[in-house]
């Protein structure tokens, strides 16, 4: 495919609201696909790169390149200057990939010119564009919706299922089952100002305690036994201890859902910093285990014995994973049949609280597990309400902070796949967190300012604070007020920050004409 044609989709995908006519354009492009080509034409059309960082300076994209006459890159090509461009380092590599980031562009006509510079910055991110490829994809191959959804959800990849579809068409979709040994996207929740209003939505729900761990999904076949972060990383040989307890469990063959967390003595959470610590840590795996042991806690179960359980309502799955995980590792819940219990789930937070925890979860009993997605059916009450923001930019420090990347600049994502910046904040930081988003700042860097610098925006950070006021000097027309770091949420991807759409929704108060 030629990479004219991905960029002309691309823009018009972006420049058109309406989602019958972006899954039209979609479908029409995916008609063209070479099936070889869908690593390079999903990631590209969502905005990423399939090489990850690159590394390449605003300097470097900066100089202008006389664009070519006539459109011939293909897709494939661009892809494989871009490896070539990521394998090149050592001495002289600035030079070299000026170099040949020079003659990339050289070779690109304005359009292609236009695109690539956006890719390479990074400054949009159709992450909502997902759900419209599935239809897309749908429409193109005769694929019912749903079945490619659900396809999606178990393959945990876009791009996988799309290989499948666009070389066998529809019956390639029979082979994405829920299978012991290849995770599945986690299902996400929904955030509710207080219980009461979560039961009043849900109905009967099982409340339950939200403990402020890593998410980990347990896969066992025998003695095999891996684990899963909620990015489906495998991170099986840092948690020696939680593979044994896994082990140890009566079934032989199972997926579970949960929390590992790290407890003190007397039963009480560490600081999330020390479990994501413990969970992020490759090194030395039996000092750390010892030094801050984790358990693991599950929540749900979406296999048991070969039998998928994903379809089932939530009941259903308790009483699996309840058969399955004794009590001490399974989370503690209460039930309630509807509002009028909304005091049982208000005694059951403040006593989940008492414990340390962060709040609770409330699940609706009759929904299925729906992976990869926020859940209408799981909503999250917490006292402290935070937002996860993607940085877009740092400010060089004063005084104290001379030499370091201070005063942050948050982003909110926007509908059209960019940033919206909601505010600064240089709160909330140790010393240790500016040394280190110093360096991390300053790797992904794309200019250069007297100020501080614009970076790719890939960082995202969890920021408290005390409400929202009107602004016009910010592009959602609000801003945060008294907005502060509360900790790095490297967990997350930039495509799961926070809307600017959530968060005006959260405040009434502010938007109400
Ligand atoms: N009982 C529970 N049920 C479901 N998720 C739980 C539970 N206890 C803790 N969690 C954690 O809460 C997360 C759900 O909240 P959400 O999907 O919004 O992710 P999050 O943004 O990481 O949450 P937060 O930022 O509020 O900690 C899950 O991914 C899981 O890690």
């Amino acid at each position: 495919m030629l990479l004219a044609r991905l960029a002309q989709v691309s823009r018009e995908v972006a420049a058109t609201s309406a989602r019958s006519r972006k899954t039209a354009l979609l479908a029409e492009l995916f008609r063209e696909t070479d099936p070889d080509d869908v690593p390079v034409v999903i990631p590209y059309l969502a905005g990423r790169l399939p090489q990850g960082r690159i590394g390449i300076g605003w300097k470097v994209l900066s100089r202008p390149v006389a664009p070519a006459g006539e459109p011939g890159l293909t897709v494939r090509e661009v892809d494989a200057r871009l490896t070539e461009l990521a394998g090149v380092s050592g001495t002289g590599s600035q030079a070299e990939r000026s170099r040949l980031v020079g003659e990339l562009l050289g070779a690109a006509t304005g359009d292609e010119q236009r695109f690539l510079f956006g890719l390479l910055t990074g400054e949009v991110r159709q992450g909502a564009l997902d759900a419209v490829a599935v239809e897309g994809l749908a429409q193109a191959t005769g694929a019912p919706p749903a079945g490619v959804r659900r396809a999606v959800m178990l393959a945990g990849s876009l791009q996988t299922v799309a290989e499948a579809l666009l070389a066998d068409g529809p019956p390639a979709l029979a082979r994405f089952r829920l299978t012991v040994g290849r995770p599945v996207l986690p299902m996400l929740a929904h955030s509710a100002s207080s219980v009461a209003e979560a039961v009043q939505k849900l109905g009967a729900a099982a409340v339950e305690e939200k403990l402020d761990g890593i998410r980990v999904q347990a896969h066992r076949d025998g003695d095999t036994v891996r684990l899963y972060t909620r990015t489906l990383d495998d991170i099986t040989d840092r948690l020696p201890e939680v593979t044994a307890a896994v082990r140890g469990l009566p079934g032989g063959r199972f997926v579970l859902d949960g929390e590992v967390i790290s407890l003190d003595p007397g039963g009480r959470p560490r600081s999330f910093q020390e479990t994501a610590g413990r969970v992020g840590s490759r090194a030395d795996v039996a000092t750390a285990a010892r030094a801050v042991p984790v358990s693991p806690v599950f929540f749900d179960a979406l296999s048991v014995a070969g039998r998928d359980l994903l379809d089932l309502p939530l009941a259903e799955r308790h009483a699996e994973l309840a058969r399955l995980v004794p009590e001490p590792m399974r989370v503690r819940r209460t039930l309630v049949a509807g509002p009028q219990d909304v005091a049982a789930a208000e005694e059951f937070l403040a006593e989940t609280l008492d414990r340390g925890h962060e709040g609770v979860v409330v699940k609706g009993v009759e929904a299925a597990y729906s992976a990869g997605r926020r859940g209408a059916s799981w909503l999250k009450v917490k006292p402290v309400h935070t937002l996860d923001l993607v940085v877009l930019a740092a400010e060089w420090g004063h005084g104290r902070r001379t030499g370091k990347l201070s005063n942050l600049h948050l982003g909110a994502r926007a509908a059209d796949g960019s940033f919206a910046m909601l505010g600064k904040t240089f709160k909330g930081m140790t010393d240790a967190m500016l040394a280190w988003q110093t360096e991390r700042l300053g790797a992904l860097a794309v200019r250069e300012h007297g100020w501080g610098v614009t970076v790719r925006p890939e960082l995202v950070v969890e920021i408290a604070y005390d409400g929202l006021q009107r602004s016009s000097r910010y592009p959602a027309g609000v801003t945060l007020r008294f907005a502060r770091v509360v900790r790095y949420r490297e967990d997350k991807r930039p495509e799961d920050a926070d809307t600017v759409q959530t968060l005006l929704a959260a405040h009434p108060e502010v938007t109400a004409p």
